[in-house]
């Protein structure tokens, strides 16, 4: 059973994504973060939905066996997530999150996700309107807003999703809404005081951090300038 997050309003989580690490050496990097870091961001793509591939459930069994108390946030970026729930939710992952693009039967799927006792989450591309997440906003855990077209790490952040966070933040506070915002996407020390100002409560890094001449020190100074931020944000 994957452990529920709980995050007060004075925290931000922040979450490597180990897709930037190199996949020979991956335990060795995320060790060496030294526990500067508040969950492993992992991204499944599948060659259809995203143009890339990458890993599959015996990473994040993996990572699960060498982590155990750690929370494992996996981003599922494949065509048809209702045909992979079960195997990532049995691989251990706490957060799994589905594309709204991809799911005709969102709804299901989200449920599918609960009901394996992972927190369901919801991804939205760029270009894909933030009402369409509407209707799902009452069962899902945490919302993944993506600031790249994903598919890769490196690529630089569209400022433009900012305006999705603002309206995600606004809702959750007049709704009866439970869910943590989450951006994924070219965010690095430069730019992350300003995406916890717009509402996010957890920011995805690949590249930033794990190329960077020192991950640690990156880490640390991202987390340390997102509290700071979101002091000023409250
Ligand atoms: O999902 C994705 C890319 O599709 C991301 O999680 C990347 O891995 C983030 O990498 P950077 O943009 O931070 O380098």
């Amino acid at each position: 059973m994957a452990r529920s997050i709980s995050v007060s309003s004075q925290e931000v989580l922040i979450a490597p994504s180990v897709l930037s690490a190199n996949p020979l050496r991956m335990a060795e990097a995320v060790n060496a973060l030294s526990g500067e870091y508040d969950m492993l961001h992992v991204d499944i793509m599948d060659g259809h939905f995203v143009p890339n591939l990458s890993y599959g459930p015996d990473l994040v069994r993996s990572m699960r066996e060498e982590w155990p108390d750690v929370l494992l946030d996996t981003h599922l970026m494949v065509e048809r997530p209702q045909d992979f729930i079960d195997v990532f939710a049995d691989a251990g992952t706490d957060i799994l999150t589905v594309h709204v693009e991809t799911a005709p039967h969102l709804h299901r799927v989200l449920e599918m996700i609960r009901a394996k006792g992972c927190v369901p989450g919801v991804s939205i591309n760029p270009g894909t309107p933030v009402e369409w997440l509407k209707p799902v906003l009452p069962i899902v855990g945490l919302v993944l807003v993506m600031s790249v077209n994903p598919g890769f790490g490196g690529q630089s952040f569209i400022p433009e999703v900012l305006e999705k966070v603002k309206t995600l933040k606004c809702w959750k506070e007049t709704g009866p809404f439970d869910y943590l915002i989450e951006i994924d996407g070219g965010i690095s020390t430069q730019n992350v005081g300003e995406v916890v100002r717009a509402g996010c409560d957890v920011v995805v890094a690949g590249s930033a951090i794990f190329k960077a001449q020192s991950p640690y020190e990156t880490a640390r100074e991202m987390r340390r300038i997102a509290a700071e931020a979101k002091k000023i944000g409250r």
